[in-house]
């Protein structure tokens, strides 16, 4: 009763719903305390009617939250909506106008998020990134975060990493091929960015590569979507009476064990003196140490939590958004022939005649097509159509004539944004043209495409993340020509919400190796 499965609200089911709901009135009934959420501020924004103690969780029960929340916005509050989530006030943000207010007018006030206690459990007191509130701590890791493990050059240093890891995904489809039957694509592309993002991190180390994958299944697994105690944090014990709070310790002990190995391996071979050298062969825990023994110049310390904390989150906010990227980049294609025989002449006539037959990144950036296809599924596919939400701490807000109260939670659904027709010409097609001599990027300052977010939390590993986007995606379109099963006409494009916005069903696809002649 803990989860939300399919986590957030995606599978929310309505008896579980009213049993929680009258658990809950019982219990406040038995502590005789009077517990009740803030009353909404005067001019507080319009939103839907609500009930007592479950607030608008009814509301969006049985369906795909981005969706629904599109829907109740377009009745109560296309802008701006309020929403009350068990005792918690949010506000839903669903068009480009007030992106650009939450993320550029005030993006200061909003630059915090609020407490879960999976973050807090799992990350040792929210020393990572992404669920750190905002201050000091925050500040220096992004810093840390921007100059040292993603900067372009660090990213450029792990081309090496790339390029083996997809020529193995090639031989891998090319095996498969030789049998004729369908692929499922998702999880070997699932396989490719988790072993680029291993390897970039700590090294080529199987049995740990393995150990950790695990790790990070099953913590993806409870990190995704609100929990039923994070919506009620005045009802202290929820957490340890659904077993919740056991499951999440369970969950940091495992990640321990297997971090605590990372690390002293690397401390290990670094006191053995087979410290790395140069920029080339160091991972990202490396980096890290360095900067551990280093630390003189840094506002905060870096502890070994603060780098287990940063090494897990790595593999959390870094394999699923990229392979759900590319997942969902086959799959319009499939739909799309047009799109893709102009995707794959485009390939094959820069790796192939233009290269010699040469496929690597030196000529990717050649694939102007390829970018428009990417962010053209971008736009329809955000891997995170919800942003994580951000919270005004410590002040309220006007925030277009409403007053935003202290401590309110903010949903961006980037999704509805993505989709707005005030923006984007017939906006459920897929027609990468239109991106064609027009300026609109994912680089945060268009605030109708914002698949990255945008402001001072925006990703710090678009660049991590897009270099393997775009490398699988021009190897395969230049390896293989793609067939669908006999039995399909057109991929089944229902999605799943979870850690990501999924595909529901697998990607199951027929590689025909192209054998390129120059
Ligand atoms: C292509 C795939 C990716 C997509 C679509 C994506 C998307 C996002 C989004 C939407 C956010 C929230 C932004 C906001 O709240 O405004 C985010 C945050 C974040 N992402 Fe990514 N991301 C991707 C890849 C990566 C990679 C590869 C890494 C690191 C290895 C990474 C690390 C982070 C971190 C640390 C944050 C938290 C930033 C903060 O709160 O300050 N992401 N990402």
């Amino acid at each position: 009763m803990e989860y939300l499965p399919c986590s957030s609200f995606g599978a929310f089911k309505i008896p579980c719903l009213f049993t929680l709901a009258t658990i809950l009135v019982l219990t406040f009934f038995i502590t005789r305390k009077q517990r009740s959420s803030k009353p909404a501020a005067p001019n507080s924004p319009p939103g839907p009617w609500k009930l007592p103690v479950i607030g608008n969780l009814h509301q969006l029960a049985g369906h795909q939250p981005h969706r629904r929340l599109r829907d109740l916005a377009h009745k109560y509050g296309p802008d701006v909506m309020h929403l009350q989530l068990g005792e918690l006030p949010y506000i839903v943000i669903s068009t480009p106008e007030s992106a650009k207010l939450v993320m550029k007018t005030h993006d200061l006030a909003f630059a915090s998020r609020p407490y879960l206690l999976a973050p807090d459990i799992v990350y040792y007191g929210c020393k990572d990134i992404a669920f750190a509130p905002y201050g000091e701590y925050w500040r220096q890791m992004r810093k840390i975060c921007t100059l040292e493990l993603f900067s372009a050059k660090r990213v450029q240093s792990f081309r090496q990493i790339r390029e083996e890891e997809v020529s193995n995904l090639v031989a891998a489809l090319s095996r498969s091929a030789e049998a004729g039957e369908p692929v499922d694509l998702g999880p070997l592309l699932h396989t490719l960015t988790s072993t680029v993002t291993s390897r970039a991190a700590f090294g080529k180390v199987q049995e740990l590569n393995d150990a950790f994958r695990t790790v990070v299944d099953n913590v993806s697994d409870v990190m995704s979507g609100f929990k039923i105690s994070d919506l009620y944090p005045s009802f202290k014990l929820l957490p340890v009476l659904t077993g919740y709070r056991a499951k999440l310790e369970k969950m940091r002990e495992a990640a321990d064990s297997v971090l605590d190995r990372i690390i002293d391996e690397h401390r290990s071979r670094r006191m053995e003196g087979i410290k790395s050298s140069g920029d080339e062969k160091e991972d990202l825990v490396d980096v890290l140490l360095n900067l551990q023994e280093n630390q003189d110049d840094l506002g905060v310390p870096i502890t070994t939590e603060v780098l287990k904390a940063v090494t897990l989150e790595m593999f959390l906010a870094g394999i699923e958004t990229a392979t759900t990227v590319v997942e969902w980049t086959m799959s319009e294609m499939m739909n799309n022939p047009r799109v893709l025989e102009k995707a794959q002449r485009e390939a094959r006539r820069v790796f192939g005649d233009e290269c010699g037959n040469n496929f690597n990144e030196e000529s990717l950036h050649r694939l102007k097509y390829l970018d428009m296809v990417i962010s053209e599924s971008l736009r329809l596919h955000a891997p995170v159509p919800l942003l994580a939400p951000r919270q005004n701490r410590d002040r309220k807000v006007e925030l277009d004539s409403y007053e935003v109260p202290v401590d309110t939670n903010v949903i961006v659904n980037v999704w509805a944004i993505g989709r707005d027709p005030r923006y984007w010409k017939e906006p459920d097609r897929f027609y990468p043209e239109r991106f064609m001599d027009c300026s609109t990027d994912y680089k945060g300052n268009d605030f109708q495409f914002v698949p990255f977010g945008a402001g001072r939390r925006m990703c710090p590993g678009v660049s991590f993340g897009m270099a393997i986007v775009k490398l699988a995606l021009a190897s395969l379109l230049f390896h293989f020509d793609w067939t669908l099963p006999t039995e399909e006409k057109t991929t089944n494009m229902t999605e799943c919400f979870g850690m990501t916005l999924r595909r529901q069903y697998p990607l199951r696809l027929i590689p025909v190796p192209y054998h390129h002649v120059i």
